[in-house]
């Protein structure tokens, strides 16, 4: 079984990689994000679907790096050797022009999106030393690959992502660990509500008129990028919904 370490997968497309990655009956999961009640009732969706898939969830927020360490220390032994780290955990914060930013946003941001990915990496990669074939996949974005309206310090975080899962790629050719960024458009998941702070109507309003993907779609292609034999990786994977041609041209039906 080989082990994979998913951070905020209380929801969206992390808990649909857990839901996804169990089925397969390859996987045990490790599982972590800040509401660990979520993260119990997804290990009961799976346990009751996969009574032999083991998982083991844990409370922990990214931005914490003392956190961070203190949890991977305490994890049972059986848990301190991962094969595959999925670093989803992530936000935005507002869709604000630049001269009207919340710096308090762009703090949120740059600490889960960027220093988060980069504390949990650090920390993570020591307990994948025995993996025979260790994989880190990081959920970047087309936000990483352009940049829309009022979308500045998003999409800076996830060029950051972009940047840094080469930059990854490269530095860890040594240890022979495969480094990955999957990159979607429009997914619909509670992305939009948290953006939007609460704000269901202006969340729903994004994905009118067209198909998003959802998080079960990205979840499917990590699978995927997974299953490919030691001599292959892929290095980058773009992914869009049909009806998103770009970060900002979208098709959408008429009403
Ligand atoms: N939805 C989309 O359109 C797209 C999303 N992405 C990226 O995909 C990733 C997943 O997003 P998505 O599933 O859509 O969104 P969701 O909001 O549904 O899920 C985000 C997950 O991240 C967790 N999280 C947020 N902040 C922290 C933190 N500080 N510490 C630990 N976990 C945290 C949340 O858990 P909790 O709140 O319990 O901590 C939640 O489980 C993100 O990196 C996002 O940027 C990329 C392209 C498109
Ligand atoms: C594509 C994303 O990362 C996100 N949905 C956005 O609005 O930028």
């Amino acid at each position: 079984m080989r082990t994979v370490f998913i951070t905020g997968a209380s929801s969206g497309i992390g808990a649909a990689c857990a839901e996804v990655l169990a089925s397969e009956k390859k996987y045990r999961l490790l599982l972590c994000a800040r509401r660990l009640s979520k993260l119990t009732e997804l290990q009961k969706r799976i346990q009751a679907q996969n009574p032999d898939c083991e998982v083991f969830c844990f409370e922990l927020d990214v931005r914490d790096q003392s956190d961070i360490i203190q949890k991977l220390k305490n994890l049972p032994n059986d848990w301190k050797d991962i094969d595959i780290l999925i670093n989803n955990a992530g936000l935005s914060q507002g869709l604000d022009l630049i001269q009207n930013g919340d710096p308090d946003d762009w703090d949120r941001m740059i600490d889960t999106n960027v220093k988060g990915l980069l504390y949990v990496t650090k920390h993570t990669i020591p307990l994948m030393q025995e993996s025979t074939h260790p994989h880190i996949i990081n959920l970047g974005s087309i936000a990483g690959k352009e940049v829309y309206p009022s979308g500045n310090v998003y999409c800076a975080t996830k060029h950051a992502v972009d940047a840094l899962t080469k930059a990854m790629r490269i530095d860890l050719l040594e240890k022979g660990i495969k480094v990955t960024s999957i990159d979607p458009g429009m997914v619909e998941t509670e992305f939009s509500e948290v953006r939007f702070k609460g704000d269901k109507e202006r969340a729903k309003n994004v994905y009118n008129g067209l198909t998003p993907l959802s998080g079960k779609d990205i979840a499917d292609i990590i699978s995927f990028v997974l299953s490919r034999p030691a001599h292959v990786n892929i290095n980058d994977l773009l992914v869009m919904p049909t009806a998103q041609a770009s970060g900002t041209i979208v098709k959408r039906d008429t009403l």
